[in-house]
């Protein structure tokens, strides 16, 4: 089987090498050809992609969302019938001498006698796993787990933890299993916590972590490290990790996050230090691409229910009650969605995803004159970023970001519950309204059983990754632990689709309008064929791989947005 290791060409453009220049990005990345990665699953050459060979490289970037400085860390390895290995960086790709050591594992007592317990070089996880007959194989990540041999002897290690962005349940439990983890499987005993998310690397002391003081912290809420917005300074943080001596570096936390830890990989990588990196998801909101679940939403979507069940209460305790509850949920709808399905009390449930208007035939306000007609009382889930341009147009704020720049959301939850009042005052018809808003509620507990199996999963693939030199987000891909390259999850957002039949199924069960206009549903399957025909990043180097493998991007199965 033929496979190729493609690295990008440099790009010959003036204006863009000046740039480069002033921005002082990574000469090696673009002009040297690494080694063969040492882990390749097949038979593999580095193959250097001439400017000839790809004319379109300029177009190619701009219709992906990969740009070319994210394309020089690109590692993709092809093979038979539309294969693609969307490899993650490695240290050995530039430190080609780093000795290597049997895995420790080989001789513990609880992990010897397991049969395969190494992950074998050649298992790829793939991102698409509903196929047709004369489907091309797609998109693969290499598959999580221990290696034969790791890059670092247990008394070298010396790793620290930080946790950054909002809470999530389950925080506290992936510090304690990577804190036992790295203890108890390769006799980690040099742990450090940064305090308070990236700015910690630079303005705190680090915290000593052992399993005895993080031996309960898995029973508790939030993280025990602190957490923090902005303050992400990608020199002064690396300028710790190397002053410090530190060489595996645990980063717990979103989008951001995810997009800081690959800065910090980026910059050791520039320097040439031997440092690996871990990016461990979190986000309450569920918005991680590629990957399947994150840890912690479960446990939201448990804890909701118990908002949701008291504005039912209260709905059904009065004379045409209304029950709104509002539930975290930025750009993506998940929470709303899975809460209200597993519900069943919700009569009807805004998302981000589905725009909804309040006014006249169809609208909203006139949706819920007729349930409180038909049942007398109503529930209603609202996530936090549905219907900004609502409020926006009603409200004429100006726009406001926290720390990292993310937008502040108007409250919804309180607007709404307005204009249904104004709405019935106007209509005299007598109706209460009980607003909840728990969002910071569901957040800030700990998490349930299933999210602590899942929470020490993701925390021994982090782990088992650094050990082996690898610097990756980790993560469940259809099911399957795999490890995958940072700008694959940081460079699309998961959301809900309402072309889904889950959405569908919602609002089966919830009997409420769509609230979208034919122009909406044609806007909504465009871009739902957009991401399917978007080129995967430099894959499309070679046109026939790219066509194919990214129309999964659009249908690749997760367990909350699976089509099933
Ligand atoms: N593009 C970026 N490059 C480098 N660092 C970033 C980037 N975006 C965000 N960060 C840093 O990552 C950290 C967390 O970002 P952010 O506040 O957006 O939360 P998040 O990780 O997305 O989690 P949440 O799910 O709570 O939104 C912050 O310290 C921020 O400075
Ligand atoms: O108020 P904070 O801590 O900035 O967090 C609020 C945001 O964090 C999230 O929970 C994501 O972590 C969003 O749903 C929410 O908008
Ligand atoms: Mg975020």
């Amino acid at each position: 089987m033929e496979s190729s290791h493609i690295i990008l060409p440099p790009d010959d453009d003036e204006e863009e090498q000046r740039r480069r220049e002033e921005e002082d990005e990574d000469p090696w990345a673009r002009s040297v050809l690494p080694p063969a990665a040492p882990e390749l699953p097949f038979s593999a050459s580095c193959v250097r992609i001439s400017r000839d060979s790809y004319p379109n490289l300029r177009a190619l970037r701009n219709a992906s969302s990969v740009s070319l400085a994210d394309a020089a860390y690109v590692k993709i390895s092809e093979g038979d019938f539309g294969y693609v290995l969307d490899d993650v960086p490695h240290l050995a790709d530039y430190l080609p001498d780093a000795p290597t050591y049997p895995n420790p594992l080989q001789d513990h007592p609880a992990y010897s006698t397991v049969r395969q317990y190494f992950v074998n070089e050649d298992d790829n996880v793939p991102q698409k796993v509903v196929v047709q007959k004369n489907s091309r194989r797609g998109i693969h990540f290499r598959c999580a787990g221990p290696r034969q041999r790791v890059y670092f002897g247990s008394d070298e290690v010396k790793a620290c933890i930080v946790t950054c962005g909002g809470l999530c349940p389950g925080l506290n439990t992936v510090i304690r299993e990577l804190v036992c983890g790295l203890s108890h499987m390769y006799n980690v005993n040099k742990i450090y916590g940064i305090q308070n998310g990236y700015k910690g690397f630079y303005s705190s002391n680090y915290l000593t972590l052992t399993p005895k003081s993080v031996n309960d912290i898995h029973k508790r809420g939030g993280t025990i490290l602190g957490t923090s917005r902005g303050g992400h300074d990608t020199k002064k943080i690396v300028d710790n990790i190397q002053d410090r001596g530190i060489n595996q570096v645990y980063i717990i936390g979103g989008d951001g996050t995810q997009k800081g830890a690959y800065e910090i990989c980026k910059e050791i990588r520039k320097r040439g230090l031997k440092v690996s990196v871990a990016g461990i998801p979190k986000t309450i909101d569920n918005d991680i691409a590629i990957i399947d679940k994150s840890f912690g939403f479960d446990t939201a979507v448990e804890e909701a229910q118990r908002a949701i069940n008291s504005a039912h209460v209260e709905a059904c305790s009065a004379e045409n009650g209304i029950g709104l509850v509002k539930l975290m949920g930025r750009y993506s709808g998940f929470i709303a969605m899975y809460a209200t399905l597993a519900s069943r009390d919700v009569d009807c449930c805004l998302i981000p995803e589905s725009p909804f208007y309040m006014d006249g035939e169809g609208g909203l306000l006139q949706y819920i004159e007729k349930r409180l007609k038909e049942s007398k009382h109503m529930v209603i889930v609202v996530a936090e970023g549905a219907g900004q341009d609502l409020i926006a147009k009603s409200l004429a704020t100006s726009e406001q970001q926290d720390a990292s720049g993310n937008k502040l959301l108007l409250d919804i939850g309180l607007w709404l519950t307005h204009k249904i009042k104004d709405y019935f005052k106007i209509k005299k018809m007598e109706m209460t309204i009980k607003y909840i808003d728990p969002t910071y509620m569901i957040r800030a507990i700990p998490s349930n059983a299933s999210d602590n199996v899942y929470c020490t999963l993701l925390s021994h693939s982090a782990i088992h990754g650094a050990m082996a030199g690898y610097s990756c987000t980790v993560g469940i891909v259809n099911g399957r632990h795999a490890y995958i390259p940072f700008y694959r999850v940081t460079s699309t957002r998961n959301k809900v689709k309402i072309t889904d039949r889950m959405w569908a199924r919602l609002l089966s069960s919830t009997n409420q309008p769509s609230f979208l206009s034919p122009k909406d549903i044609d806007e909504a399957k465009e871009t739902d064929d957009r991401m399917a025909n978007r080129p995967p990043l430099p894959t499309g180097i070679s046109h026939h791989h790219a066509a194919s493998s990214f129309d999964q991007t659009a249908s690749s199965s997760s367990s909350t947005n699976g089509e099933t």
